[in-house]
């Protein structure tokens, strides 16, 4: 494959949901495709169908129509166990809520998706230092959650995404409980994961995303309009 190979390739998508209101058509024939290296931003108001969009792409919602491609692998084509393997190879998500295990420390955290993995012990602990080494965080290994700040919580759980070797990050409001200095942070980041050769899908309501993005998306009612950042 060429380095301009779509790593993600999303066409006709739609899914909607029946309230008592009506049908919501919460991503309605979004399409588009986006390369290794980029940070694509896809901002929208409250509703307009960002958190649908993301667990779409990471397979954890089921569309209606259209077609999700990664790295050519059909996710609408797989079954939920091939989807579950997608996520723990090819697809790492992040929340604004990170969910890490109180009880475990940093490192076992990270390491807990290897493990699942069936990834030797000693060998998915290596692999969990280097991880939180990519986010710069080799200095709280053995700590617990409780004791790190909003922004080291939200970098281990970039770590836990990406541990598996994961080439595509789907992060859905990562910054909504940061202040805006911790949040830029977060966003110089994924800059750096980028230039890794990472593909960083980020769907946020803050404006400072735009700032880093290679590519802008805003999302009204379900559809998606596609510009180019900067
Ligand atoms: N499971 C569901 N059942 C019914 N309606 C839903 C469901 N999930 C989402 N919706 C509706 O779909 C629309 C899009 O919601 P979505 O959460 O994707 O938007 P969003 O842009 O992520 O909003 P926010 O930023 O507030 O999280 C909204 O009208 C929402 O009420």
């Amino acid at each position: 494959m060429g380095a301009d190979h779509a790593l993600l390739d999303v066409q006709g998508l739609s899914r909607a949901f029946d309230s008592p209101a009506g049908t919501v058509r919460a991503v309605e024939d979004v399409s588009f495709t986006a390369r290794a290296g980029q940070l694509v931003c896809v901002h929208g108001a409250s509703g307009s169908g960002k958190s649908t969009l993301v667990n779409l792409l990471s397979g954890l919602l089921v569309p209606d129509a259209g077609q999700i491609l990664v790295d050519s692998v059909s996710i609408g084509g797989a079954t939920d166990a091939e989807r579950s393997r997608l996520r723990l190879d090819t697809i790492g998500v992040v929340f604004q809520d990170v969910r890490l295990i109180e009880e475990f420390t940093v490192l076992e955290n990270v390491a807990l998706p290897l493990e699942a993995k069936r990834v030797r012990h000693g060998e998915a602990f290596r692999r969990a230092a280097s991880a939180l080494d990519g986010v710069g965080l080799s200095g709280v290994l053995d700590r617990f959650p409780g004791t790190l700040s909003g922004g080291q919580c939200q970098r281990v759980g970039i770590a836990r995404a990406l541990v598996g070797g994961q080439r595509l990050l789907l992060a859905d409001e990562p910054t909504g409980a940061l202040d805006p200095t911790t949040s830029r942070e977060v966003f110089e980041l994924f800059r750096a994961l980028c230039g890794d050769g990472v593909l960083v899908v980020v769907c946020s309501h803050d404006p400072q995303a735009l700032e880093f993005a290679d590519v802008a998306m805003e999302m009204s009612g379900g559809r998606l309009r596609i510009g180019v950042a900067g």
